[in-house]
């Protein structure tokens, strides 16, 4: 279980949020909303390691998850704003470079999102929709504990929409857990909302 334990942040020298605590368990998805700047991004961040709070604790299990962050790191999945593809590679060959490090086949990732006709194309042509379902197919790849994901449906058609609601519903039966940025609605069922 991840426990936020009276989290506070700090970007440059402003405060962000604090005394921010919850919980996520096994299956459970948390939305988390609030206005441009509130902090969701920065959340997501901290939350992946990848800040560190200003106060408070990130528990896993009852432990300091940022004890060891590249422990951490390996049980999450973490999807920002940006894409982060190479995009002078093929779609295959992006995931593939995630397939080395986590496992799993990039046929099987491309086909979950619906990419296989693009497959051997640079991600450099690809459209903004599509960039964004490569991104995403990295999460068919192998399982994780933990999808941090920083608004997932920007750009997307209602058919990836569906698609993606496809990966999350089969995520959360198997234990898996979600926090989610967004100012769109996401399929998400029973979700609960965290407002920054
Ligand atoms: N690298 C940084 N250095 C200093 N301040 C930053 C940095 N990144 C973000 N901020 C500030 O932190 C605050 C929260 O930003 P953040 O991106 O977390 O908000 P958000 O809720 O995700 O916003 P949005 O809905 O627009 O995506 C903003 O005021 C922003 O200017």
């Amino acid at each position: 279980m991840l426990e936020a334990d009276n989290l506070a942040c700090l970007r440059g020298e402003r405060a962000i949020f604090a005394g921010l605590s919850f919980t996520l368990g096994l299956g459970e998805a948390v939305l988390l909303v609030g206005a441009n700047g509130a902090g969701k991004s920065s959340l997501l961040r901290l939350l992946a390691g990848l800040l560190t709070p200003a106060e408070g604790r990130l528990l896993w299990d009852g432990e300091d998850a940022l004890a060891d962050r590249a422990g951490h790191a390996a049980r999450l999945r973490y999807l920002s704003h940006q894409d982060s593809l190479k995009l002078a590679l093929t779609a295959r060959e992006n995931l593939a470079f995630f397939a080395r490090l986590w496992g799993g086949t990039p046929e099987a990732a491309l086909a979950e999102l619906g990419l296989a006709p693009l497959a051997e194309l640079p991600a450099r042509i690809l459209s903004s929709g599509q960039k964004r379902r490569l991104a995403l197919a990295r999460l068919a790849l192998a399982p994780a504990a933990l999808w941090l994901l920083d608004e997932p449906t920007v750009g997307l058609d209602a058919a990836s929409v569906a698609r993606l609601g496809t990966l999350l519903a089969r995520h959360r039966a198997a234990g898996g857990m979600v926090l989610a940025a967004t100012h769109l609605p996401l399929p998400l069922p029973g979700a609960r909302e965290l407002r920054l």
